[in-house]
């Protein structure tokens, strides 16, 4: 694969309304930044780029010299003065007037016959290195195209996968998904068949005007005049376009934010019975988006026959100019050939200004996501983290995901190798958060997180998570063979593991209990397995990762009270030669952990053992009461 270029310095991301407001000039003068950075991409591949643009030119060219080519056909193959003898006469070379130096030969009717059935099979010819042209052409471009669109996508896509949690807390994950397939799309595509037909078109144009000119400039001066007024609805239409054009793209992001939600939440969607109004959202969206695209569309197809009518009075004046000097058919059939073969290429050329302004936006957009810095990015000298002890330290760590509102603050405590710790504390008191900064998910505002002494700031994010085992209380499982999501908490493990892994978390059985035992393919997010059973196999997931330090949120409470058990009898076997943390609700999960952190309103009220806390933290004392009572009551 070609290295894709990287993040440049941000691009000013251009809004619709800034885009609509623009005057034409001002518009291409916008348009400048982002095609320039989509050359960056276009660079790797520029040798069929130019190849593409070469051939582009020759297919303008071959435009004009085809003309000639008709000329000499027609004149050969139509009657000339009926006095004569029919002749075949050499065909003249444009700009030196030369004839091809042909003897000159009368012809009888059977040599004619045989003579213009020659001259006729021409025609395919000249057609046929016409097509070949075009097609070098549009191959290199659709070619350089694809791998633009490839090295795009996944120069998006991987920048994405890199930005922090709390970019993905402010984003929209339909309009993400729109950016990185479509709007990349938009922009590639358009980069090379734009670079292509602003050459192509223009060249066609000029060659043939030129051409008509040399042919009978005072037809092409008659046929011509109406010529500039052709621009005319097309400059009306274009800001027409640029308005709703740019609006496509916004309406799209939504109907993708709506599918995408949708699907995702579809058990709220069906437990409230909200089917309807999902469809209704849905056809709303879809139904302003083909509002816009026919709005836009409606302007880009009246060009057509705008153009041609205008184009019409050029052809009757033609016609007069022909009719006035008594012009042999055969040569007024060359010129109007030549007339009506320009117009194709204006009406092309008139559509591009609207697919530069598409690009434009969806350019933009494409490289702000390409261009936004990463909050959290390893430092330039990261180190790996090696043979990691365990070791975790919290130091006077602070931290707030709202400016003013701590979610933890004054956290102070040390881990040693190879002990538990359990996070207690109510709802919203800053347990999570705390992972989540162990994780690196967030750097903290004040203070730091040590790792075997280190500051986890300086390891590599990819070492430290290698490190970090973790069971989540939201069992996130990927549609995929359950073999497959297992492995996915260390790409290296062999089957042996992973079946160890499944037995130590108590999934083995179940799992060949299934139809295709390892290799039944889970549906989506864990579809087709019960609440336990995903469970446990995020359980697994984490031990096949082998990680030292262990990370519980919660990792018992979907199971039944078997199962528990055996899990409870895992994890300490698991926890002999690691360093556990664990958040658990239910003290019952968490009585034997070597300490446990009493939190409350984003500080840490005391550390201790059960014993110790339940006998000096009130706090803890009437959690532990409530939650046993409780149960005793049950
Ligand atoms: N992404 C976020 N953006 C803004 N505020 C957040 C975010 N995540 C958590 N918070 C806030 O930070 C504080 C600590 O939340 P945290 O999730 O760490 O608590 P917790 O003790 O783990 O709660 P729970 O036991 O309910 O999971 C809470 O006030 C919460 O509202």
């Amino acid at each position: 694969m070609a290295k894709s270029p990287q993040p440049n310095a941000p691009m000013r991301k251009l809004t619709r309304k800034e885009v609509s407001k623009l005057s034409t000039k001002e518009f291409l003068k916008e348009a400048g930044a982002p095609v320039k950075r989509l050359y960056e991409y276009v660079k790797p591949y520029k040798l069929r780029f130019f190849i593409g643009i070469f051939f582009g030119v020759l297919f303008g060219l071959y435009n004009a010299a085809m003309i000639f080519g008709m000329k000499f056909v027609f004149e050969t193959v139509l009657p000339g003065d009926p006095d004569k003898p029919r002749q075949l006469e050499a065909p003249e070379i444009p700009i030196i007037n030369k004839k091809i130096p042909l003897p000159e030969v009368n012809l009888n009717d059977d040599q004619a016959f045989w003579v213009v059935i020659g001259v006729c099979g021409f025609i395919p010819v000249l057609i046929a290195i016409r097509g070949l042209l075009n097609y070098v052409n549009q191959y290199c471009m659709l070619w350089v195209g694809q791998k633009v669109l490839y090295d795009l996508r996944s120069t998006c896509f991987n920048r994405l996968m890199s930005q922090s949690l709390q970019f993905y807390s402010k984003q929209k994950t339909g309009e993400l998904i729109q950016t990185v397939f479509n709007q990349t799309r938009m922009a590639a595509s358009t980069g090379s068949d734009l670079a292509a037909n602003l050459v192509k078109h223009p060249i066609s144009i000029l060659s043939m005007v030129i051409a008509l000119f040399f042919l009978d400039w005072i037809f092409a001066v008659c046929a011509l005049f109406v010529f500039p007024l052709c621009m005319v609805p097309v400059v009306q239409i274009s800001k027409k376009v640029r308005k709703a054009g740019g609006r496509e793209e916004e309406e799209a992001g939504a109907i993708m934010v709506t599918m995408q939600e949708a699907f995702a939440g579809i058990r709220v969607v069906k437990s409230h019975a909200r089917e309807d109004y999902e469809s209704n959202r849905f056809n709303s969206a879809s139904k302003l988006l083909m509002q816009l695209i026919m709005r836009w569309r409606k302007a880009i197809i009246i060009v057509a026959p705008m153009v041609e009518t205008v184009a019409s009075f050029g052809i009757g004046a033609g016609l007069a100019y022909a009719w006035a000097t008594d012009m042999p058919a055969s040569k007024f059939l060359v010129l109007y050939a030549a007339l009506i073969g320009i117009y194709p290429h204006v009406k092309a050329l008139s559509q591009l200004q609207i697919m530069v302004q598409k690009t434009l936006v969806a350019t933009t957009k494409v490289f702000s996501i390409i261009d936004k810095p990463l909050d959290i990015d390893d430092k330039e000298n990261a180190i790996e983290l090696k043979n990691c002890k365990g070791e975790i330290e919290f130091k006077d760590v602070a931290f707030n995901y709202v400016k003013d509102t701590p979610a933890v603050q004054g956290i102070n405590f040390k881990v040693e190798q190879g002990k538990s710790y359990a996070l207690v504390g109510e709802s919203g008191s800053g347990k999570s958060t705390l992972f989540s900064l162990l994780l690196r998910f967030y750097d903290p505002k004040q203070g730091a997180i040590l790792i075997d002494g280190v500051d986890i700031r300086d390891y590599s994010q990819q070492s430290l998570r290698d490190n970090i085992g973790i069971v989540n209380q939201d069992t996130f499982l990927f549609h995929d063979t359950i073999y497959n999501n297992i492995r996915y908490g260390n790409l290296d493990a062999t089957k042996e593991d992973i079946y160890r892994a499944a037995e130590q978390a108590h999934a083995h059985e179940f799992i060949l209990a299934q139809d295709k035992g390892y290799d039944t393919v889970i549906g989506d997010k864990g579809g087709n397995l019960s609440g336990g059973q995903q469970q446990r196999l995020t359980i697994a997931r984490a031990f096949v990762r082998s990680a030292p330090i262990l990370l519980l949120d919660e990792a018992t409470s979907a199971l039944d009270s078997k199962s528990e058990a055996h899990i409870h009898d895992a994890i300490d076997k698991l926890s002999q030669d690691r360093t556990v943390i664990a958040i658990a609700h239910r003290l019952s999960t968490i009585l034997n952990a070597d300490q446990i952190v009493m939190m409350k309103d984003s500080k840490i009220l005391d550390i201790a053992p059960h014993a110790v806390l339940v006998e000096r933290c009130p706090e803890y004392k009437r959690l532990y009461d409530l939650q046993f009572q409780s149960q005793e009551e049950i």
